[in-house]
């Protein structure tokens, strides 16, 4: 989903390169430690449009590292206006393609890649450009740690099968699937951190699918 350009908030991105990055090189791997300033375990979100989740987990765990990796400049710069408001001292966003993972984080650098509400790509030919594509899921265990952890939500049924079957080809153990979520038990709806898309979609009834997948011990 494309948002409309804010000169505001590709501004802001300018001004902030301590805390934005805007399409860095790919050639030059960024110190991520150097630029949280600790080691702490760090969670991605690809894709974080205008960054409810990721805001909000930065704000409940201080003691962990996020990366808000979004496309959109316009998007970066308002999950970046939030970070700020906020105060969020645990949240980087990198304003750069999920292509590019690996260019930007070192082998084993990453806990937990949240993939939530990703473009359904519906034909055939744009398989290549979905989320959960092989060459994309390539990308995340290299990055994700041994016990490392893909969290998926999506509205879409189709980009759902789509994923499992794609990720069970991949030879991954799923640990949650559901193809309800808002209905699942009470801890599990309460431990729940909506998107902006999720709210939307499930205020209007629509179930809201989610998998917990893992990648099987690297040899
Ligand atoms: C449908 S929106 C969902 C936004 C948010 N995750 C939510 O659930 O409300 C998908 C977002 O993914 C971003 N996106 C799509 N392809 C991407 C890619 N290859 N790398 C990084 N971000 C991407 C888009 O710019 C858009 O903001």
């Amino acid at each position: 989903m494309r948002l409309k350009n804010k000169p505001w908030a590709n501004d802001l991105v300018d001004q902030h390169p301590e805390s934005a990055l805007d399409r860095p090189d790919p050639s030059e791997k960024i110190d991520w430690a150097a630029r949280f300033g600790n080691d702490h375990p760090i969670e991605i979100e690809i894709g974080s449009g205008k960054g409810q989740f990721i805001t909000t987990l930065a704000k409940h765990h201080p003691e962990t590292n996020f990366v808000a990796m979004e496309i959109q400049k316009t998007a970066a710069g308002i999950i970046l206006k939030k970070k700020l408001d906020e105060g969020l001292d645990n949240l980087q966003i990198l304003c750069a393609d999920a292509a590019n993972l690996v260019a930007y984080f070192g082998e084993n650098s990453t806990s937990k890649i949240y993939l939530n509400f990703s473009d359904p790509w519906p034909k055939t030919r744009h398989e290549k450009r979905r989320l959960t594509y092989k060459s994309f899921l390539a990308e995340y265990q290299k990055v994700l740690t041994a016990d490392g952890m893909i969290e998926f939500k999506t509205d879409n049924s189709g980009l759902y099968a789509y994923s499992v079957q794609s990720m069970n080809n991949y030879g991954m153990h799923f640990d949650f699937v559901s193809v309800d979520l808002h209905h699942e038990k009470e801890e599990i709806v309460e431990a729940n951190v909506e998107t902006e898309y999720e709210h939307k979609f499930a205020s209007k009834g629509q179930p809201i699918y989610c998998l917990h997948a893992q990648f099987l011990p690297k040899n």
